[in-house]
């Protein structure tokens, strides 16, 4: 993170806690919610208090720019746990610099989140992957990232972690057994996934050869977000649960040529009984965000109720 943001954490974390009550001034866990998935936070505790701040209202924080993303920081209680909930997210393709995409994953760690839970909607890479399908994220693959695209560029703050941070283990192995027992006891094992997710830095989205790259790489699922949030919350020693809902699936089979029509050449054998693919938009990704909108509420609800004990207290507060 550039040494520009650094001093103003605390102001932003100081000007939040001035909102809160007392029971949310340290909250314990955070839900970033995906593209058309606000409606994961209908799902706090409806007896308990709760404060709603628009993102443009909090000291250097971004605003969000992207349909299904409202752009709402809220702080409530979810199973009697303090939590909060990002409702809309920023994405680098909005034109913010990555440390301020990630700024509010460290505002979290600062209001004292030790478990992130981050959600998005992405495109199915994986053969078996069907539109509506839920994916606990194993692994990433940050396309950007590995082309230096990575929101720990820059002078490290030490205060967060270490200047080198592991990423083997990004994915918290215990918090995705909880949300495969959360699946077993909704009864939602036909949908459940396990896979890799890839972060491409959009806002196009992939070309056919592209996904085929991503394909052979280990891909499962595609995306604009999530990674950047997840190494950011990883350098801060929060654990995390990352959870992309399929959305569409991803064109991958190569181009249909044309030349064959034109010259009376072959049909090149790879292209022969190729089953159309749809191509994907914005609008077909908030159709099924929507669609699973409370079956995921009821999925993040389960999953609170059944969190492990939360790890050892982290010194960066
Ligand atoms: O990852 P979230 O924010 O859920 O949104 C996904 O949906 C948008 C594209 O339709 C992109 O922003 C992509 O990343
Ligand atoms: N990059 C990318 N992001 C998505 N978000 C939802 N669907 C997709 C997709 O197919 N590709």
């Amino acid at each position: 993170m550039s040494r520009h943001y650094a001093p103003k954490y605390d102001e932003t974390v100081a000007w939040i806690r001035s909102k809160c009550p007392p029971s949310l001034q340290h909250v314990h866990i955070a839900v970033i919610c995906g593209s058309g998935l606000s409606g994961l936070v209908d799902s706090v505790d409806k007896d308990r208090e709760k404060v709603v701040i628009p993102y443009k209202d909090i000291p250097h924080f971004a605003t969000s720019t992207v349909q299904g993303h409202p752009g709402n920081l809220v702080l409530a209680h979810l199973n009697s746990i303090p939590t909060a909930f990002m409702v809309g997210r920023f994405h680098f393709y909005e034109g913010h610099d990555l440390a301020l995409t990630t700024y509010p994953v460290r505002v979290l760690a600062l209001l004292g989140v030790h478990t992130l839970i981050v959600t998005n909607a992405a495109g199915g890479l994986n053969e078996a992957y069907v539109p509506g399908d839920v994916m606990a994220i194993k692994d990433h693959i940050s396309v950007a990232g590995l082309g230096g695209r990575n929101p720990l560029i820059g002078a490290n703050e030490e205060r967060f972690g270490p200047r080198f941070p592991a990423m083997s283990d990004a994915y918290d192995p215990d918090l995705r057994r909880t949300f495969f027992r959360a699946v077993k006891e909704l009864g939602m094992q036909s949908i459940a996934r396990e896979g890799t997710y890839c972060y491409v830095a959009g806002p196009s989205y992939e070309t056919r050869g592209e996904a085929r790259l991503l394909v052979q790489a280990g891909g499962d699922a595609v995306g604009m977000s999530t990674a950047p949030e997840v190494v950011a919350a990883r350098h801060a020693g929060i654990r995390v649960l990352g959870i992309s809902l399929i959305t569409n699936r991803v064109p991958y089979r190569p181009v249909p040529s044309v030349s064959h029509e034109i010259l009376g050449t072959p049909v090149p054998p790879a292209e022969k009984n190729q089953a159309p693919e749809q191509v994907v938009n914005h609008e077909e990704v908030l159709e099924v965000s929507a669609m699973r909108a409370k079956e995921l509420q009821g999925l993040v609800r389960k999953i609170f109720e059944l969190l492990p004990p939360p790890p050892p207290t982290r010194s960066t507060h």
